[in-house]
């Protein structure tokens, strides 16, 4: 993958009110939250969001009935006689409750029950949102890497690499954050409806009052969701450029620090980490200018309230009742404040990601289903691919048969790896044609083909885990006893035999714990384990000593069934086993001619089948 443009919502202005497509901002908020929704519910299902909200209404109209008993009990202590009153006081007469203490019981024990439902709702409610946060989380990144997974390799190879790690990286957990945040805003909205309704039947004046200050400040939040969607793209832009940066970094550290230019990259690093702080510290200063200016703005409020209700009521219990509940709706106040903005800065994350997997569904192939056999002659005919910069291959007309030993000749960027990637059909033609057993190998039956191939590269990738399971990733054959053929195949048996857990032992970052020549070793011997009808060496024993080597492609023409060998190297001696010669330049084949094996055996070697 390489370096590209960035993505569309990244390329909003970056001060201004309009983005990307001259879309007003109000737009790009209420898209970007629509698709959170959307992708919300279609993964959750109608069911599950139904239960979800059910639990969450519940929660607020149980603290709504909660907060109401604050009335007869504040009657009940205010009275000099200590007697309730109200529908609840005559329902517990009713039932033979008249004393003051019995009263006071009465309603101490329903306000309990009321807590205590509250209480299991709200475990419930919060466990419900929080297994739907992380699983929606789960899904995401699957989605992201299962279209990745199928994406087509030409395309996916255009595709700005850190875009992907940031994706399943930073941007997983923003879109975590987003979540989280957007059901703590319903939550807090419904508390404070619940209350709100409450004050509204208590107290109307005081009610409306807050509704007219809450209606004022959601025009007021509107511009801090504009202020934090412009920050999150920000942060959005500046957190790619990091993740690149820091890929470049660990990418080149050995050659860095082999010149002892390590600096040159760190401060590379600095810079781009400093202009994302500085852009974070103004943010926050402007954030907490605001939140100050909120809080105290609700606290002016409260106290105005308090003098309305005092006008209105005077001292009564109901007005006390009405002020705890009031105090108790400023957390929810503020918090539904803080929360929108933080997350309106998080949702730009969400939409990159919804970005990313449509530009990846563009690039998916669909696998060809059914049972084809693809073990036969492989033919291109006036197959062309032309990359961007024009280089590629032109015309190329070739028919390989099954067991050919193919040499792959050429200087470089003659063309060769293109042409192994055709015949690997990474690549489609742009015109002409690739047959395999006589099929045309169209998009459908390209990933059937690859089932057959196995690559090895020059890098020798291999992953952070045993040497069993970079051996096996990816193959059918999984026992011990094939596992150590292919070592020997490939001789390297002898060293993971030395080594203390044997096929079990860890290899670290890259098989950092084994020199080039026993990685690329690894690598072939998990190429044999595939038991491939084709298979791909593209400079994939460059490292291995020219003995070694030697060996290994005796026992490798040896193998029955043999595969299709395509052998791309630059050092003669690793040639000698091909059986032919495909020399390529400027992206033409300027010479196909069959080749004797020539003395491979430097020494004799008792030639062992796979
Ligand atoms: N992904 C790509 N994007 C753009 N141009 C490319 C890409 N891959 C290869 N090319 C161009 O196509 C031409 C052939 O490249 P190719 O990698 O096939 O050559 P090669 O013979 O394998 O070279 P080498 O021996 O150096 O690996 C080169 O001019 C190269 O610049």
């Amino acid at each position: 993958m390489r370096p590209g443009r960035a993505p569309a919502l990244m390329r909003m202005p970056r001060g201004g009110h309009r983005s990307e497509g001259d879309r007003p901002l109000r737009l790009v908020i209420l898209a970007s939250f629509r698709r959170l929704g959307e992708a919300l519910f279609a993964f959750a299902g109608g069911r599950r969001v139904a239960l979800t909200m059910t639990l969450m209404l519940l929660g607020a109209i149980l603290e709504g009935v909660g907060l109401a008993m604050l009335v007869p009990l504040v009657a009940v202590l205010a009275d000099a006689e200590g007697r309730a009153s109200g529908t609840i006081a005559s329902l517990l007469a009713q039932v033979g409750i008249s004393s003051p203490f019995g009263q006071l019981a009465g309603l101490l024990g329903f306000f309990v029950v009321i807590i205590l439902l509250r209480a299991i709702v709200l475990m419930a409610r919060e466990r419900a949102l929080a297994r739907l946060q992380i699983e929606f989380i789960e899904h995401e990144r699957l989605c992201i890497i299962t279209a990745v997974a199928r994406a087509d390799w030409s395309q996916l190879s255009g595709l700005r690499h850190a875009r992907v790690v940031n994706a399943l990286t930073v941007n997983i957990q923003r879109v975590g954050g987003t979540v989280q945040l957007l059901m703590q805003i319903v939550v807090s909205l419904l508390m404070f409806a619940a209350q709100l309704i409450v004050v509204l039947a208590l107290v109307p004046g005081v009610g409306i009052a807050i509704l007219v200050f809450t209606l004022i400040g959601a025009a007021r939040l509107w511009f801090g969701i504009q202020r934090g969607l412009r920050q999150g793209v920000k942060i959005g832009r500046a957190q790619l450029g990091l993740t690149e940066t820091t890929e470049r970094l660990l990418n080149g550290l050995k050659v860095a620090t082999a010149e002892n230019a390590q600096m040159a990259f760190v401060q590379v690093l600095a810079d781009t980490s400093t202009e994302m702080s500085a852009g974070q510290i103004a943010y926050q200063r402007e954030l907490s200018r605001f939140r100050a200016t909120v809080s105290a703005g609700i606290g002016l409020a409260g106290a105005a309230m308090l003098l309305v209700g005092f006008w209105t009521q005077g001292g009564t219990p109901t007005l006390l009742a009405a002020l705890l509940i009031i105090s108790r709706m400023a957390g929810p106040a503020l918090g539904i404040y803080q929360n929108v903005e933080v997350f309106a800065t998080l949702l730009p994350a969400h939409t990159e990601i919804r970005q990313l997997e449509q530009e990846l569904r563009t690039m998916q192939v669909r696998a060809h289903d059914g049972a084809v056999d693809l073990r036969g002659t492989v033919r291109l005919d006036k197959a062309t691919y032309l990359h961007a910069d024009g280089g590629g291959i032109h015309d190329v007309t070739l028919t390989i048969e099954p067991g050919e030993i193919v040499a792959i000749t050429g200087a470089s960027g003659s063309g060769k790896t293109t042409l192994i990637d055709l015949l690997a059909s990474l690549l489609c033609p742009q015109s002409g044609s690739m047959h395999v057993n006589d099929l045309p190998l169209d998009g459908a039956l390209a990933p059937c083909w690859r089932e057959h191939i196995a690559y090895v590269g020059q890098d020798a990738f291999l992953m952070n885990d045993t040497i069993r399971t970079n051996l096996t990733w990816g193959c059918r054959l999984q026992d011990d006893a094939s596992l150590w053929r292919a070592l020997e195949q490939v001789e390297i048996a002898q060293t993971v035999r030395a080594m203390p857990m044997g096929l079990d032992t860890m290899l670290n970052e890259h098989g950092a714990r084994l020199s080039g020549g026993e990685r690329q070793r690894i690598a072939l011997a998990r190429a044999l384990m595939r038991r491939p009808f084709m298979l791909i060496l593209d400079e994939a024993s460059n490292a291995i000593d020219i003995e070694t080597e030697n060996k290994i492609m005796m026992r490798l023409a040896a193998v029955r069934p043999r595969p299709i060998i395509l052998i791309v190297a630059h050092r003669t001696e690793t040639l000698r086993a091909c059986t032919r010669q495909i020399s390529v330049m400027g992206g033409r084949v300027i010479e196909d001619r069959v080749r004797l094996p020539d003395g491979l055996c430097c020494q004799p070697i008792r030639v062992k089948e796979v």
